[in-house]
């Protein structure tokens, strides 16, 4: 049966029965000693990852419910109309392919001029990557939301594949401070800016783009140089000559603006790492797009992934996920996977508009480990929330050539120390402590004057805290690739049965027309028909 909306699917409410009849108690320390190929069972390979759902909340009945609620929400035939390019973005109208700019040249859609864009932009990247002849050592890269978080994220994470004296800096914020600290080293002779932003109206973009440019007269540049100092990646070609940048690298409205990395947006990414290696990232990708497109729904990893984050929103009434990459590469993939999931799915009524009677998104939150351990893992472990956590652990690392020797050993005994925290982690919020361990236990810095009974109830863990882990052979390219992917796929799955539109944004639409309005008061000082508050905040500002 097809329907448009999770709720209106007959497994929907077999679900919540099977919640409240085992879902809701379900143990995974039990599951682990009654399953004993539990392990096998719920791992699956997928291109470059390898994923561990065995530590989740989940049995074979729940999975079935939920393929089965997956199927008459038409999961199958929703993600075929979006790989086919169908106008999935029902309030813009826009089809959203970014899965087509991954495609192998001559396959995918528009694969002509997907591959003319990518050829020109991969040339200019390699052009600044000759430092010799470009003269660039610092590449300033000047966007926000989708047009900054995936390329700083990815250029972080692949530092390793970075060329030495060409260096790659992000300005996001309006907040003059963040441009500030990056020019303070800078020399206007050998530094590129590229300017991204796909509609090229972004405020905060503009901002920094026109200080840019003053910085860069003012240290005696002219106006002549500009055009071979100042380069842009937009969607809106007009808007970015009329700003007066001469080379635009364009690209198309079906590439959304959290999906866009793969663009020409990515152009930093390229100047960091090169045209093979950016055509590696494609093409892990693409293996995921292949992996999503064709892996029967049981054994596929964004829908596995997808099912679950359902069922724990929906029935668990779980409001958060924490995303723990132990690599600090990737310190910026929770940031980046806060716009991919909460800006796609942050939405509260259907595609016809009606309002949701369920939840929608969780916050998604994190921070690489091990420095999360010391900061909210206390709140995983002994708090009141259940909040299922994600790790993301890499095999073998990958220090850069410049490690060598006893550094090198020092360095791979860390990594040993990081993966062991990394699996102590999951393997503590499964487990936790009982009141009895804790009783029995000698804590050397506990009270000696508290009784040994209140000591151990503060000192007990509930566990049966649920956590996935993605296991990666090595941060590259190409895994970096298949990993986003596959984010951006799970994203769409659940998106797909809640019947929202995961492809715009109209939630961040008023803030910015207020923002508008608010400006001018911040010079005239009129809060004339202004709330109490915010005329109070601005004469305070005053
Ligand atoms: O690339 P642009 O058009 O500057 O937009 C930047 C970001 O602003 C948003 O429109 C809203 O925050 C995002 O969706 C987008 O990634």
């Amino acid at each position: 049966m097809g329907v448009s909306r999770c709720d209106q699917s007959p497994h929907w409410a077999l679900l919540q029965a099977h919640f409240n009849a085992s879902g809701r108690d379900f143990d995974v320390r039990q599951a682990f000693a009654t399953e004993a190929d539990r392990f096998a069972q719920w791992s699956v390979a997928a291109p470059e990852l390898f994923l561990d759902l065995s530590k989740n909340r989940i049995d074979a009945p729940t999975l079935d419910l939920l393929l089965q609620l997956a199927r008459d929400c038409g999961l199958e035939s929703q993600r075929d109309a979006l790989l086919a390019g169908a106008p999935v973005n029902l309030t813009e109208g826009r089809a959203v392919l970014h899965t087509a700019l991954r495609a192998p040249a001559g396959a995918g859609l528009h694969s002509e001029a997907v591959q003319a864009s990518l050829s020109a932009m991969l040339a200019y990247a390699e052009s600044v990557r000759d430092t010799a002849r470009s003269g660039i050592t610092d590449v300033v890269h000047i966007g926000i939301g989708g047009s900054d978080l995936g390329p700083a994220m990815v250029v972080g994470a692949l530092q390793a594949y970075t060329q030495p004296g060409l260096r790659l800096h992000f300005v996001s914020n309006v907040d003059g401070h963040d441009l500030a600290g990056v020019l303070r080293d800078l020399q206007a002779p050998t530094t590129l800016f590229v300017v991204a932003s796909k509609t090229f109206t972004t405020q905060e973009t503009l901002a920094n783009a026109l200080s840019a440019k003053a910085w860069f007269l003012a240290a005696g540049m002219r106006q002549a140089d500009v055009a071979r100092h100042f380069v842009a990646t937009s969607s809106n070609t007009a808007a970015a000559a009329a700003f007066g940048i001469e080379t635009t690298f364009g690209f198309w409205d079906w590439v959304g603006g959290r999906y866009s990395l793969w663009s020409v947006i990515g152009l930093p990414i390229a100047i960091a790492i090169g045209a093979e290696n950016f055509r590696s990232l494609l093409a892990g990708a693409h293996a995921m797009d292949e992996h999503f497109a064709h892996t029967p729904l049981a054994r596929n990893a964004p829908v596995l992934l997808g099912l679950l984050d359902v069922w724990y929103r929906n029935f668990h009434g779980f409001t958060s996920r924490s995303v723990a990459p132990y690599h600090q590469g990737l310190k910026r993939l929770p940031a980046y996977l806060q716009q991919l999931e909460m800006e796609s799915n942050g939405k509260r009524v259907d595609l016809q508009g009606q309002v949701l009677p369920y939840a929608t998104s969780p916050v998604v939150w994190g921070e690489a480990g091990s420095n999360g351990q010391h900061a909210y893992f206390q709140m995983l472990h002994q708090g009141t929330d259940v909040i299922p956590v994600e790790f993301i652990a890499v095999k073998k690392p990958n220090f850069g050539p410049h490690v060598q020797g006893e550094l090198a050993r020092g360095l791979a005994d860390q990594h040993q120390k990081l993966l062991a925290n990394c699996l102590a982690q999951s393997q503590a919020l499964m487990q936790g402590k009982s009141y009895e361990e804790a009783l029995t236990e000698q804590a050397p810095t506990a009270s000696k004057t508290l009784a040994p009974e209140v000591l151990a109830r503060h000192r007990s863990f509930p566990g049966n805290r649920p956590s996935t882990t993605m296991l990666l052979d090595a941060l590259s390219p190409r895994s970096l690739g298949a990993l986003i992917a596959l984010y951006e796929h799970r994203v769409f799955v659940c998106g797909a049965l809640w019947g929202i539109n995961s492809f715009d944004q109209w939630g961040v639409e008023l803030g910015k027309a207020l923002c508008n309005k608010l400006l001018p008061r911040l010079s005239n000082g009129d809060a004339g028909g202004l709330d109490g508050s915010t005329a109070g905040l601005l004469q305070k500002i005053l």
